[in-house]
């Protein structure tokens, strides 16, 4: 706080026409910033309200984007910033018009059966690609905010099919959103807004409904392609669903972030099908019916796309558009604390306003809420703990000799806690919680004991006297649920090998949805 009657000099920001201010907070880093002037100012294709504190956190990394001449005033200057006339909004706008002419036609198209001569019948479904940090999340979110922003009603869909940066759940996650108002970039936790099960309804960013499936890893890779291939089947199926019910979401479309890991044309090439190239684009292309595919920078990647079999077949528009000179990369450790960033705010909500911002004198945007999470602990036989694919089974080196494995590759293998290497790996683990129906479970003499959780750190009761031993190793459950829609996630905070029991944090109080959960490789531990 300054002395009283120190006048603090204000820091002014001029923006030409067409230009940004590029800035990389650092993790002292948090400065709110006001639009001065009355020319509309952007943030990645937000508009900034006129005269009104947008707080943005430590760590950030971001554009503001003026199309005319333009003021802003920042609380303090991060120590890397600068303008730059270069900028790729020109070119997405570009894309964002053709786009938005699709979704036109295709609701005179539904709604009153006026036909057109392309014979366009639906919205957009794109899926944008590059290599890492070529600002594939940028771009999806400048789509999604132009479209939302453009005073139609329209209600895009985005997809999450980078589990490293999930659109708006915990990595590891594949997902799906539809957000109804332009999503903000106040903090690095969440690139496309908060999920309304992490966050308290709010006047910002909040409220954004998702639905996430659990890959459980950051990349698809050959060994866990066939689970990805199912949870994306998955995702398709419950897009073209939504999509059958609902003519503004159909007319709307759909924009997809997509992993890097898509850029490697080998990626889950299988031995039986040695020339096959780029399978799991082909086969996101498949599941969305994708129709337009917007490759970063990548010249031979957009070449190579642009002759692929299975694409041309399908008449798969693949675009070119350069990539933004301001995109930042992004270094393993970056990485890794945007991960813990966005498993934190999962479970305590939105970061508060840090001191320095919410002493600031004017109007502020309305923010997020903290949430209460909340730890308990559950016993070892009551909370089910799977793991999906063939990663977890035993190598083929260990099969006897001659015999080849005829597992499925989307098999569940059971944890048992009790050996002490799988206490040792489910420690910090992140947990999706997956719901269970009737008939999932498969029947057996024994019975899985799934039984109701009790609150507030109390024992499980009958747990102790439970006289049958379980059979740990034993998947009482069909293997189908193992891509089924996630509830929720929770986290292993600690785990007592004496009392048999884990200590869980979950992201609200109340016994948990379902006591079967789904374990990955994501760890997380809480160093904030
Ligand atoms: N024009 C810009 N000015 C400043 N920062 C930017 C700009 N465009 C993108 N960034 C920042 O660069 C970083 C990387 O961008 P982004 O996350 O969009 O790339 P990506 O290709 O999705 O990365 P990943 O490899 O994680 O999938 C982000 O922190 C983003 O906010």
């Amino acid at each position: 706080m300054l002395p009283e009657g120190t006048q603090k000099e204000q820091i002014v920001v001029d923006l030409e026409p067409g230009s940004e201010w590029r800035f990389e907070s650092e993790a002292d880093e948090n400065i709110a910033i006001r639009v001065l002037s009355h020319e509309p100012v952007f943030i990645n294709s937000e508009e900034l309200p006129l005269a009104t504190w947008y707080p943005i956190h430590r760590y950030t990394k971001g554009a503001i984007y003026s199309p005319t001449q333009a003021r802003v005033e920042v609380t303090s200057l991060p120590a890397s910033q600068y303008t730059s006339t270069s900028t790729i909004h020109p070119q997405l706008l570009n894309v964002h018009l053709a786009l938005e002419r699709t979704r036109l036609l295709a609701r005179r198209y539904l709604l009153s059966s006026i036909t057109n001569a392309e014979g366009i019948q639906r919205g957009p479904r794109v899926m944008v690609m590059g290599p890492p940090s070529s600002g594939k999340t940028t771009i999806v979110k400048n789509l999604v905010n132009l479209a939302l922003s453009s005073g139609m009603g329209w209600t895009v869909g985005v997809g999450g099919l980078d589990p490293s940066s999930p659109s708006n759940l915990i990595p590891g996650t594949l997902s799906l959103s539809t957000p109804s108002h332009p999503i903000p970039t106040h903090h690095l936790a969440h690139p496309f807004g908060s999920p309304p099960t992490s966050t308290p309804s709010n006047t910002l960013s909040a409220d954004i409904p998702t639905i996430g499936w659990w890959l459980g890893g950051l990349e698809p890779s050959n060994k866990n392609a066939e689970v990805w291939k199912a949870l994306v089947d998955r995702m398709g199926q419950e897009w073209n669903k939504r999509c059958e019910t609902d003519k503004t979401a159909l007319a709307s479309g759909l924009i997809m972030d997509t992993s890097s890991a898509f850029t490697n044309p080998l990626l889950a090439t299988k031995k039986d099908d040695p020339k096959a190239r780029y399978t799991l684009v082909s086969q996101a292309v498949d599941a969305f019916d994708i129709d337009t595919i917007l490759v970063i920078g990548h010249e031979k990647l957009h070449i190579d796309l642009s002759r692929l079999p299975s694409l041309q077949s399908k008449g798969v528009n693949v675009v070119r558009i350069p990539k933004s000179g301001g995109v930042v990369d992004l270094d393993d450790q970056a990485r890794e604390l945007v991960h813990s960033f966005q498993i934190r705010s999962y479970f305590y909500g939105e970061p508060p306003l840090p001191i320095e911002i919410s002493n600031l004198m004017g109007k502020m945007v309305g923010i997020d809420g903290s949430l209460n999470p909340y730890s308990f602990q559950i016993g070892w036989e009551t909370l089910v703990v799977l793991r999906v694919g063939e990663e977890n089974s035993a190598p083929s080196s260990a099969l006897p000799l001659g015999s080849s494995r005829t597992l499925s590759p989307t098999r569940l293998t059971r944890v048992d806690p009790s050996g002490p290497a799988h206490v040792v790996r489910l420690l910090n683990t992140v947990l999706a919680i997956v719901d269970i129906k009737p008939e999932d479970r498969i029947k057996s003499d024994k019975k899985p004991k799934i039984e109701e959780v009790k609150t507030e750190g109390e024992e499980i009761e009958g747990q102790e006297e439970e006289e049958e031993e379980e059979d740990m190793e034993e998947v009482p459950f069909v293997e189908e649920i193992g891509t089924r829609e996630v509830l929720g996630f929770i986290v292993i905070t600690a785990i007592d090998a004496q009392k048999k029991k884990y200590t869980i944090l979950s992201p609200s109080p109340g016994k948990l949805p379902s006591t079967v959960a789904i374990a990955g490789s994501i760890e997380w531990v809480d160093s904030a």
